[in-house]
């Protein structure tokens, strides 16, 4: 790990560093002869003074340019006229976990002067979700590595991509991946590339994820199931900041942002020797937790609110429709075990429920959720399809065919000849 130091005044660099790791041989000043060495021009870990302004991989010749997009730091460097710079060699493991260790204390506690306005896109007033902004303004201000942890469908996705969208590397792409949805033998390629021949079935080179993110942000979702023989590979890559495609011998440089996601504790699965510490702590950075909806029921309202409004914006023959009291209640009262992507499937399919301006309690259908899922998983035919849904609606509403095929705009007889033949039941 390399970490590089910008200031005017050297006894600012024991606050954070352990005076023991300190090793001023390898101690390098712009306004001195020497030169940096090839292997110089990286830096794993950045302050000025006593402010980490970065953490993550950064080439020392667009350290200017990556000062002026850290809008604080630029003016702090122009008002001091700080110009002393250090850079120092750290090649002892075990230190450079305490480091990591060190710089995630630091960033949870540091305070941040950016607030960014993510209230269109990401919805949530309750103290968690604060919180989870204030993490975000961190992560938006410096490039460190992210990681979120929280259950399926409370908005992980959403929030990586928040952050990369309000920081500077917002003008090159966010890809995303999920780790748990790839077959072990193909993650690495995907990862990292592949030459033509490089195995059967490579008929033609291809980019891995970690070049197609180039310069912006890569979102490594379901990290926690990545193979240990990856993790290692990983390591090396962030730490190396290169990247060799599978049947390649070229080195590719890489500056690409990590955010990771996962559901599980990630430090249980470090103590069950599942996952690689040093990783971990390369990995974690800046930790995001996204509570469970069920947790943090306030944002129930505002968030079906906010549903509503969106789905009805995207389908103008839909007149405005408003959650009655009873709906509202129901809705508190769930548990969501699918979270916030569950509690947008229901609002939708109430919206498609309900006959008038009003989504009633009875067209919150908490069980049948799960029923729109599994209706589009069963993969039937439209036609079953179509007598399903039929089915459906006059059991809602007690067998009354008029009721039933004006909701669904068919013709009486229509229905009447799936009774007759038996397909359905009223
Ligand atoms: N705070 C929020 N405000 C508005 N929409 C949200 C919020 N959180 C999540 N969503 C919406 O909920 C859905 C699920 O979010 P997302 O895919 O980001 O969850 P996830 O945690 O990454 O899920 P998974 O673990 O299953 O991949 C998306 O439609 C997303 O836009």
């Amino acid at each position: 790990m390399r970490i590089g130091i910008i200031t005017s005044n050297d006894t600012v660099l024991s606050c954070f560093i352990q005076p023991q790791i300190m090793d001023h041989h390898h101690l390098i000043h712009f306004d001195s002869e020497e030169k940096f060495q090839k292997n110089d021009q990286h830096l794993d870990v950045i302050f000025v003074d006593d402010e980490l302004i970065n953490y993550s991989s950064i080439d020392i010749n667009t350290i200017d340019s990556y000062l002026i997009s850290s809008i604080d730091s630029y003016s702090y460097f122009k008002k001091t006229k700080a110009f002393g710079f250090s850079s120092f060699l750290l090649n002892d493991d075990q230190l450079e976990i305490n480091i990591l260790k060190s710089l995630v204390k630091y960033q949870a506690t540091s305070t941040s002067s950016l607030p960014t306005d993510y209230s269109y896109l990401i919805k949530g007033k309750s103290e968690a979700m604060k919180k989870v902004f204030d993490v975000m303004e961190k992560a938006i201000k410096t490039i460190i590595n992210v990681n979120i942890v929280g259950e399926t469908g409370t908005g992980k996705e959403l929030i990586a991509q928040a952050v990369h969208q309000n920081s500077p590397r917002k003008l090159r792409k966010f890809v995303a991946i999920n780790v748990a949805s790839i077959p072990n033998e193909l993650i690495e390629s995907e990862l990292f590339g592949y030459e033509e021949g490089a195995f059967t079935g490579a008929t033609k080179r291809r980019e891995g994820k970690f070049e197609e993110a180039e310069g912006g942000t890569l979102f490594l979702d379901e990290i926690g199931e990545l193979p240990l023989d990856l993790q290692s590979k990983l390591l090396r890559v962030l730490q190396e900041r290169e990247i060799t495609r599978i049947g390649s011998n070229e080195v590719i440089p890489i500056n690409v942002r990590l955010i990771t996601a996962t559901h599980k504790n990630l430090l249980n699965e470090v103590s069950e020797g599942k996952f690689r510490e040093d990783l971990y702590y390369r990995l974690l950075g800046l930790p995001i937790e996204l509570p469970p909806l069920r947790e943090r029921k306030e944002d129930i309202i505002p968030l079906s609110q906010f549903f509503i409004e969106n789905y009805i914006s995207k389908n103008s023959n839909i007149p405005q429709k408003s959650l009655t009291n009873e709906a509202k209640q129901k809705l508190e009262d769930y548990s969501f075990p699918g979270n916030i992507r569950q509690l947008r499937a229901l609002i939708e399919l109430a919206i498609t429920l309900a006959d008038e301006n009003e989504i009633r309690g009875v067209d919150i259908l908490l069980e049948k959720v799960e029923f729109k899922k599994d209706l589009l998983e069963k993969e039937r035919t439209l036609e079953e399809y179509n007598i399903e849904i039929i089915e459906y609606f006059l059991k809602k509403y007690k067998g009354r065919v008029n009721y039933v095929k004006d909701i669904l705009n068919i013709s009486k007889s229509k229905i009447y000849q799936l009774i007759k033949d038996g397909k359905i039941s009223r």
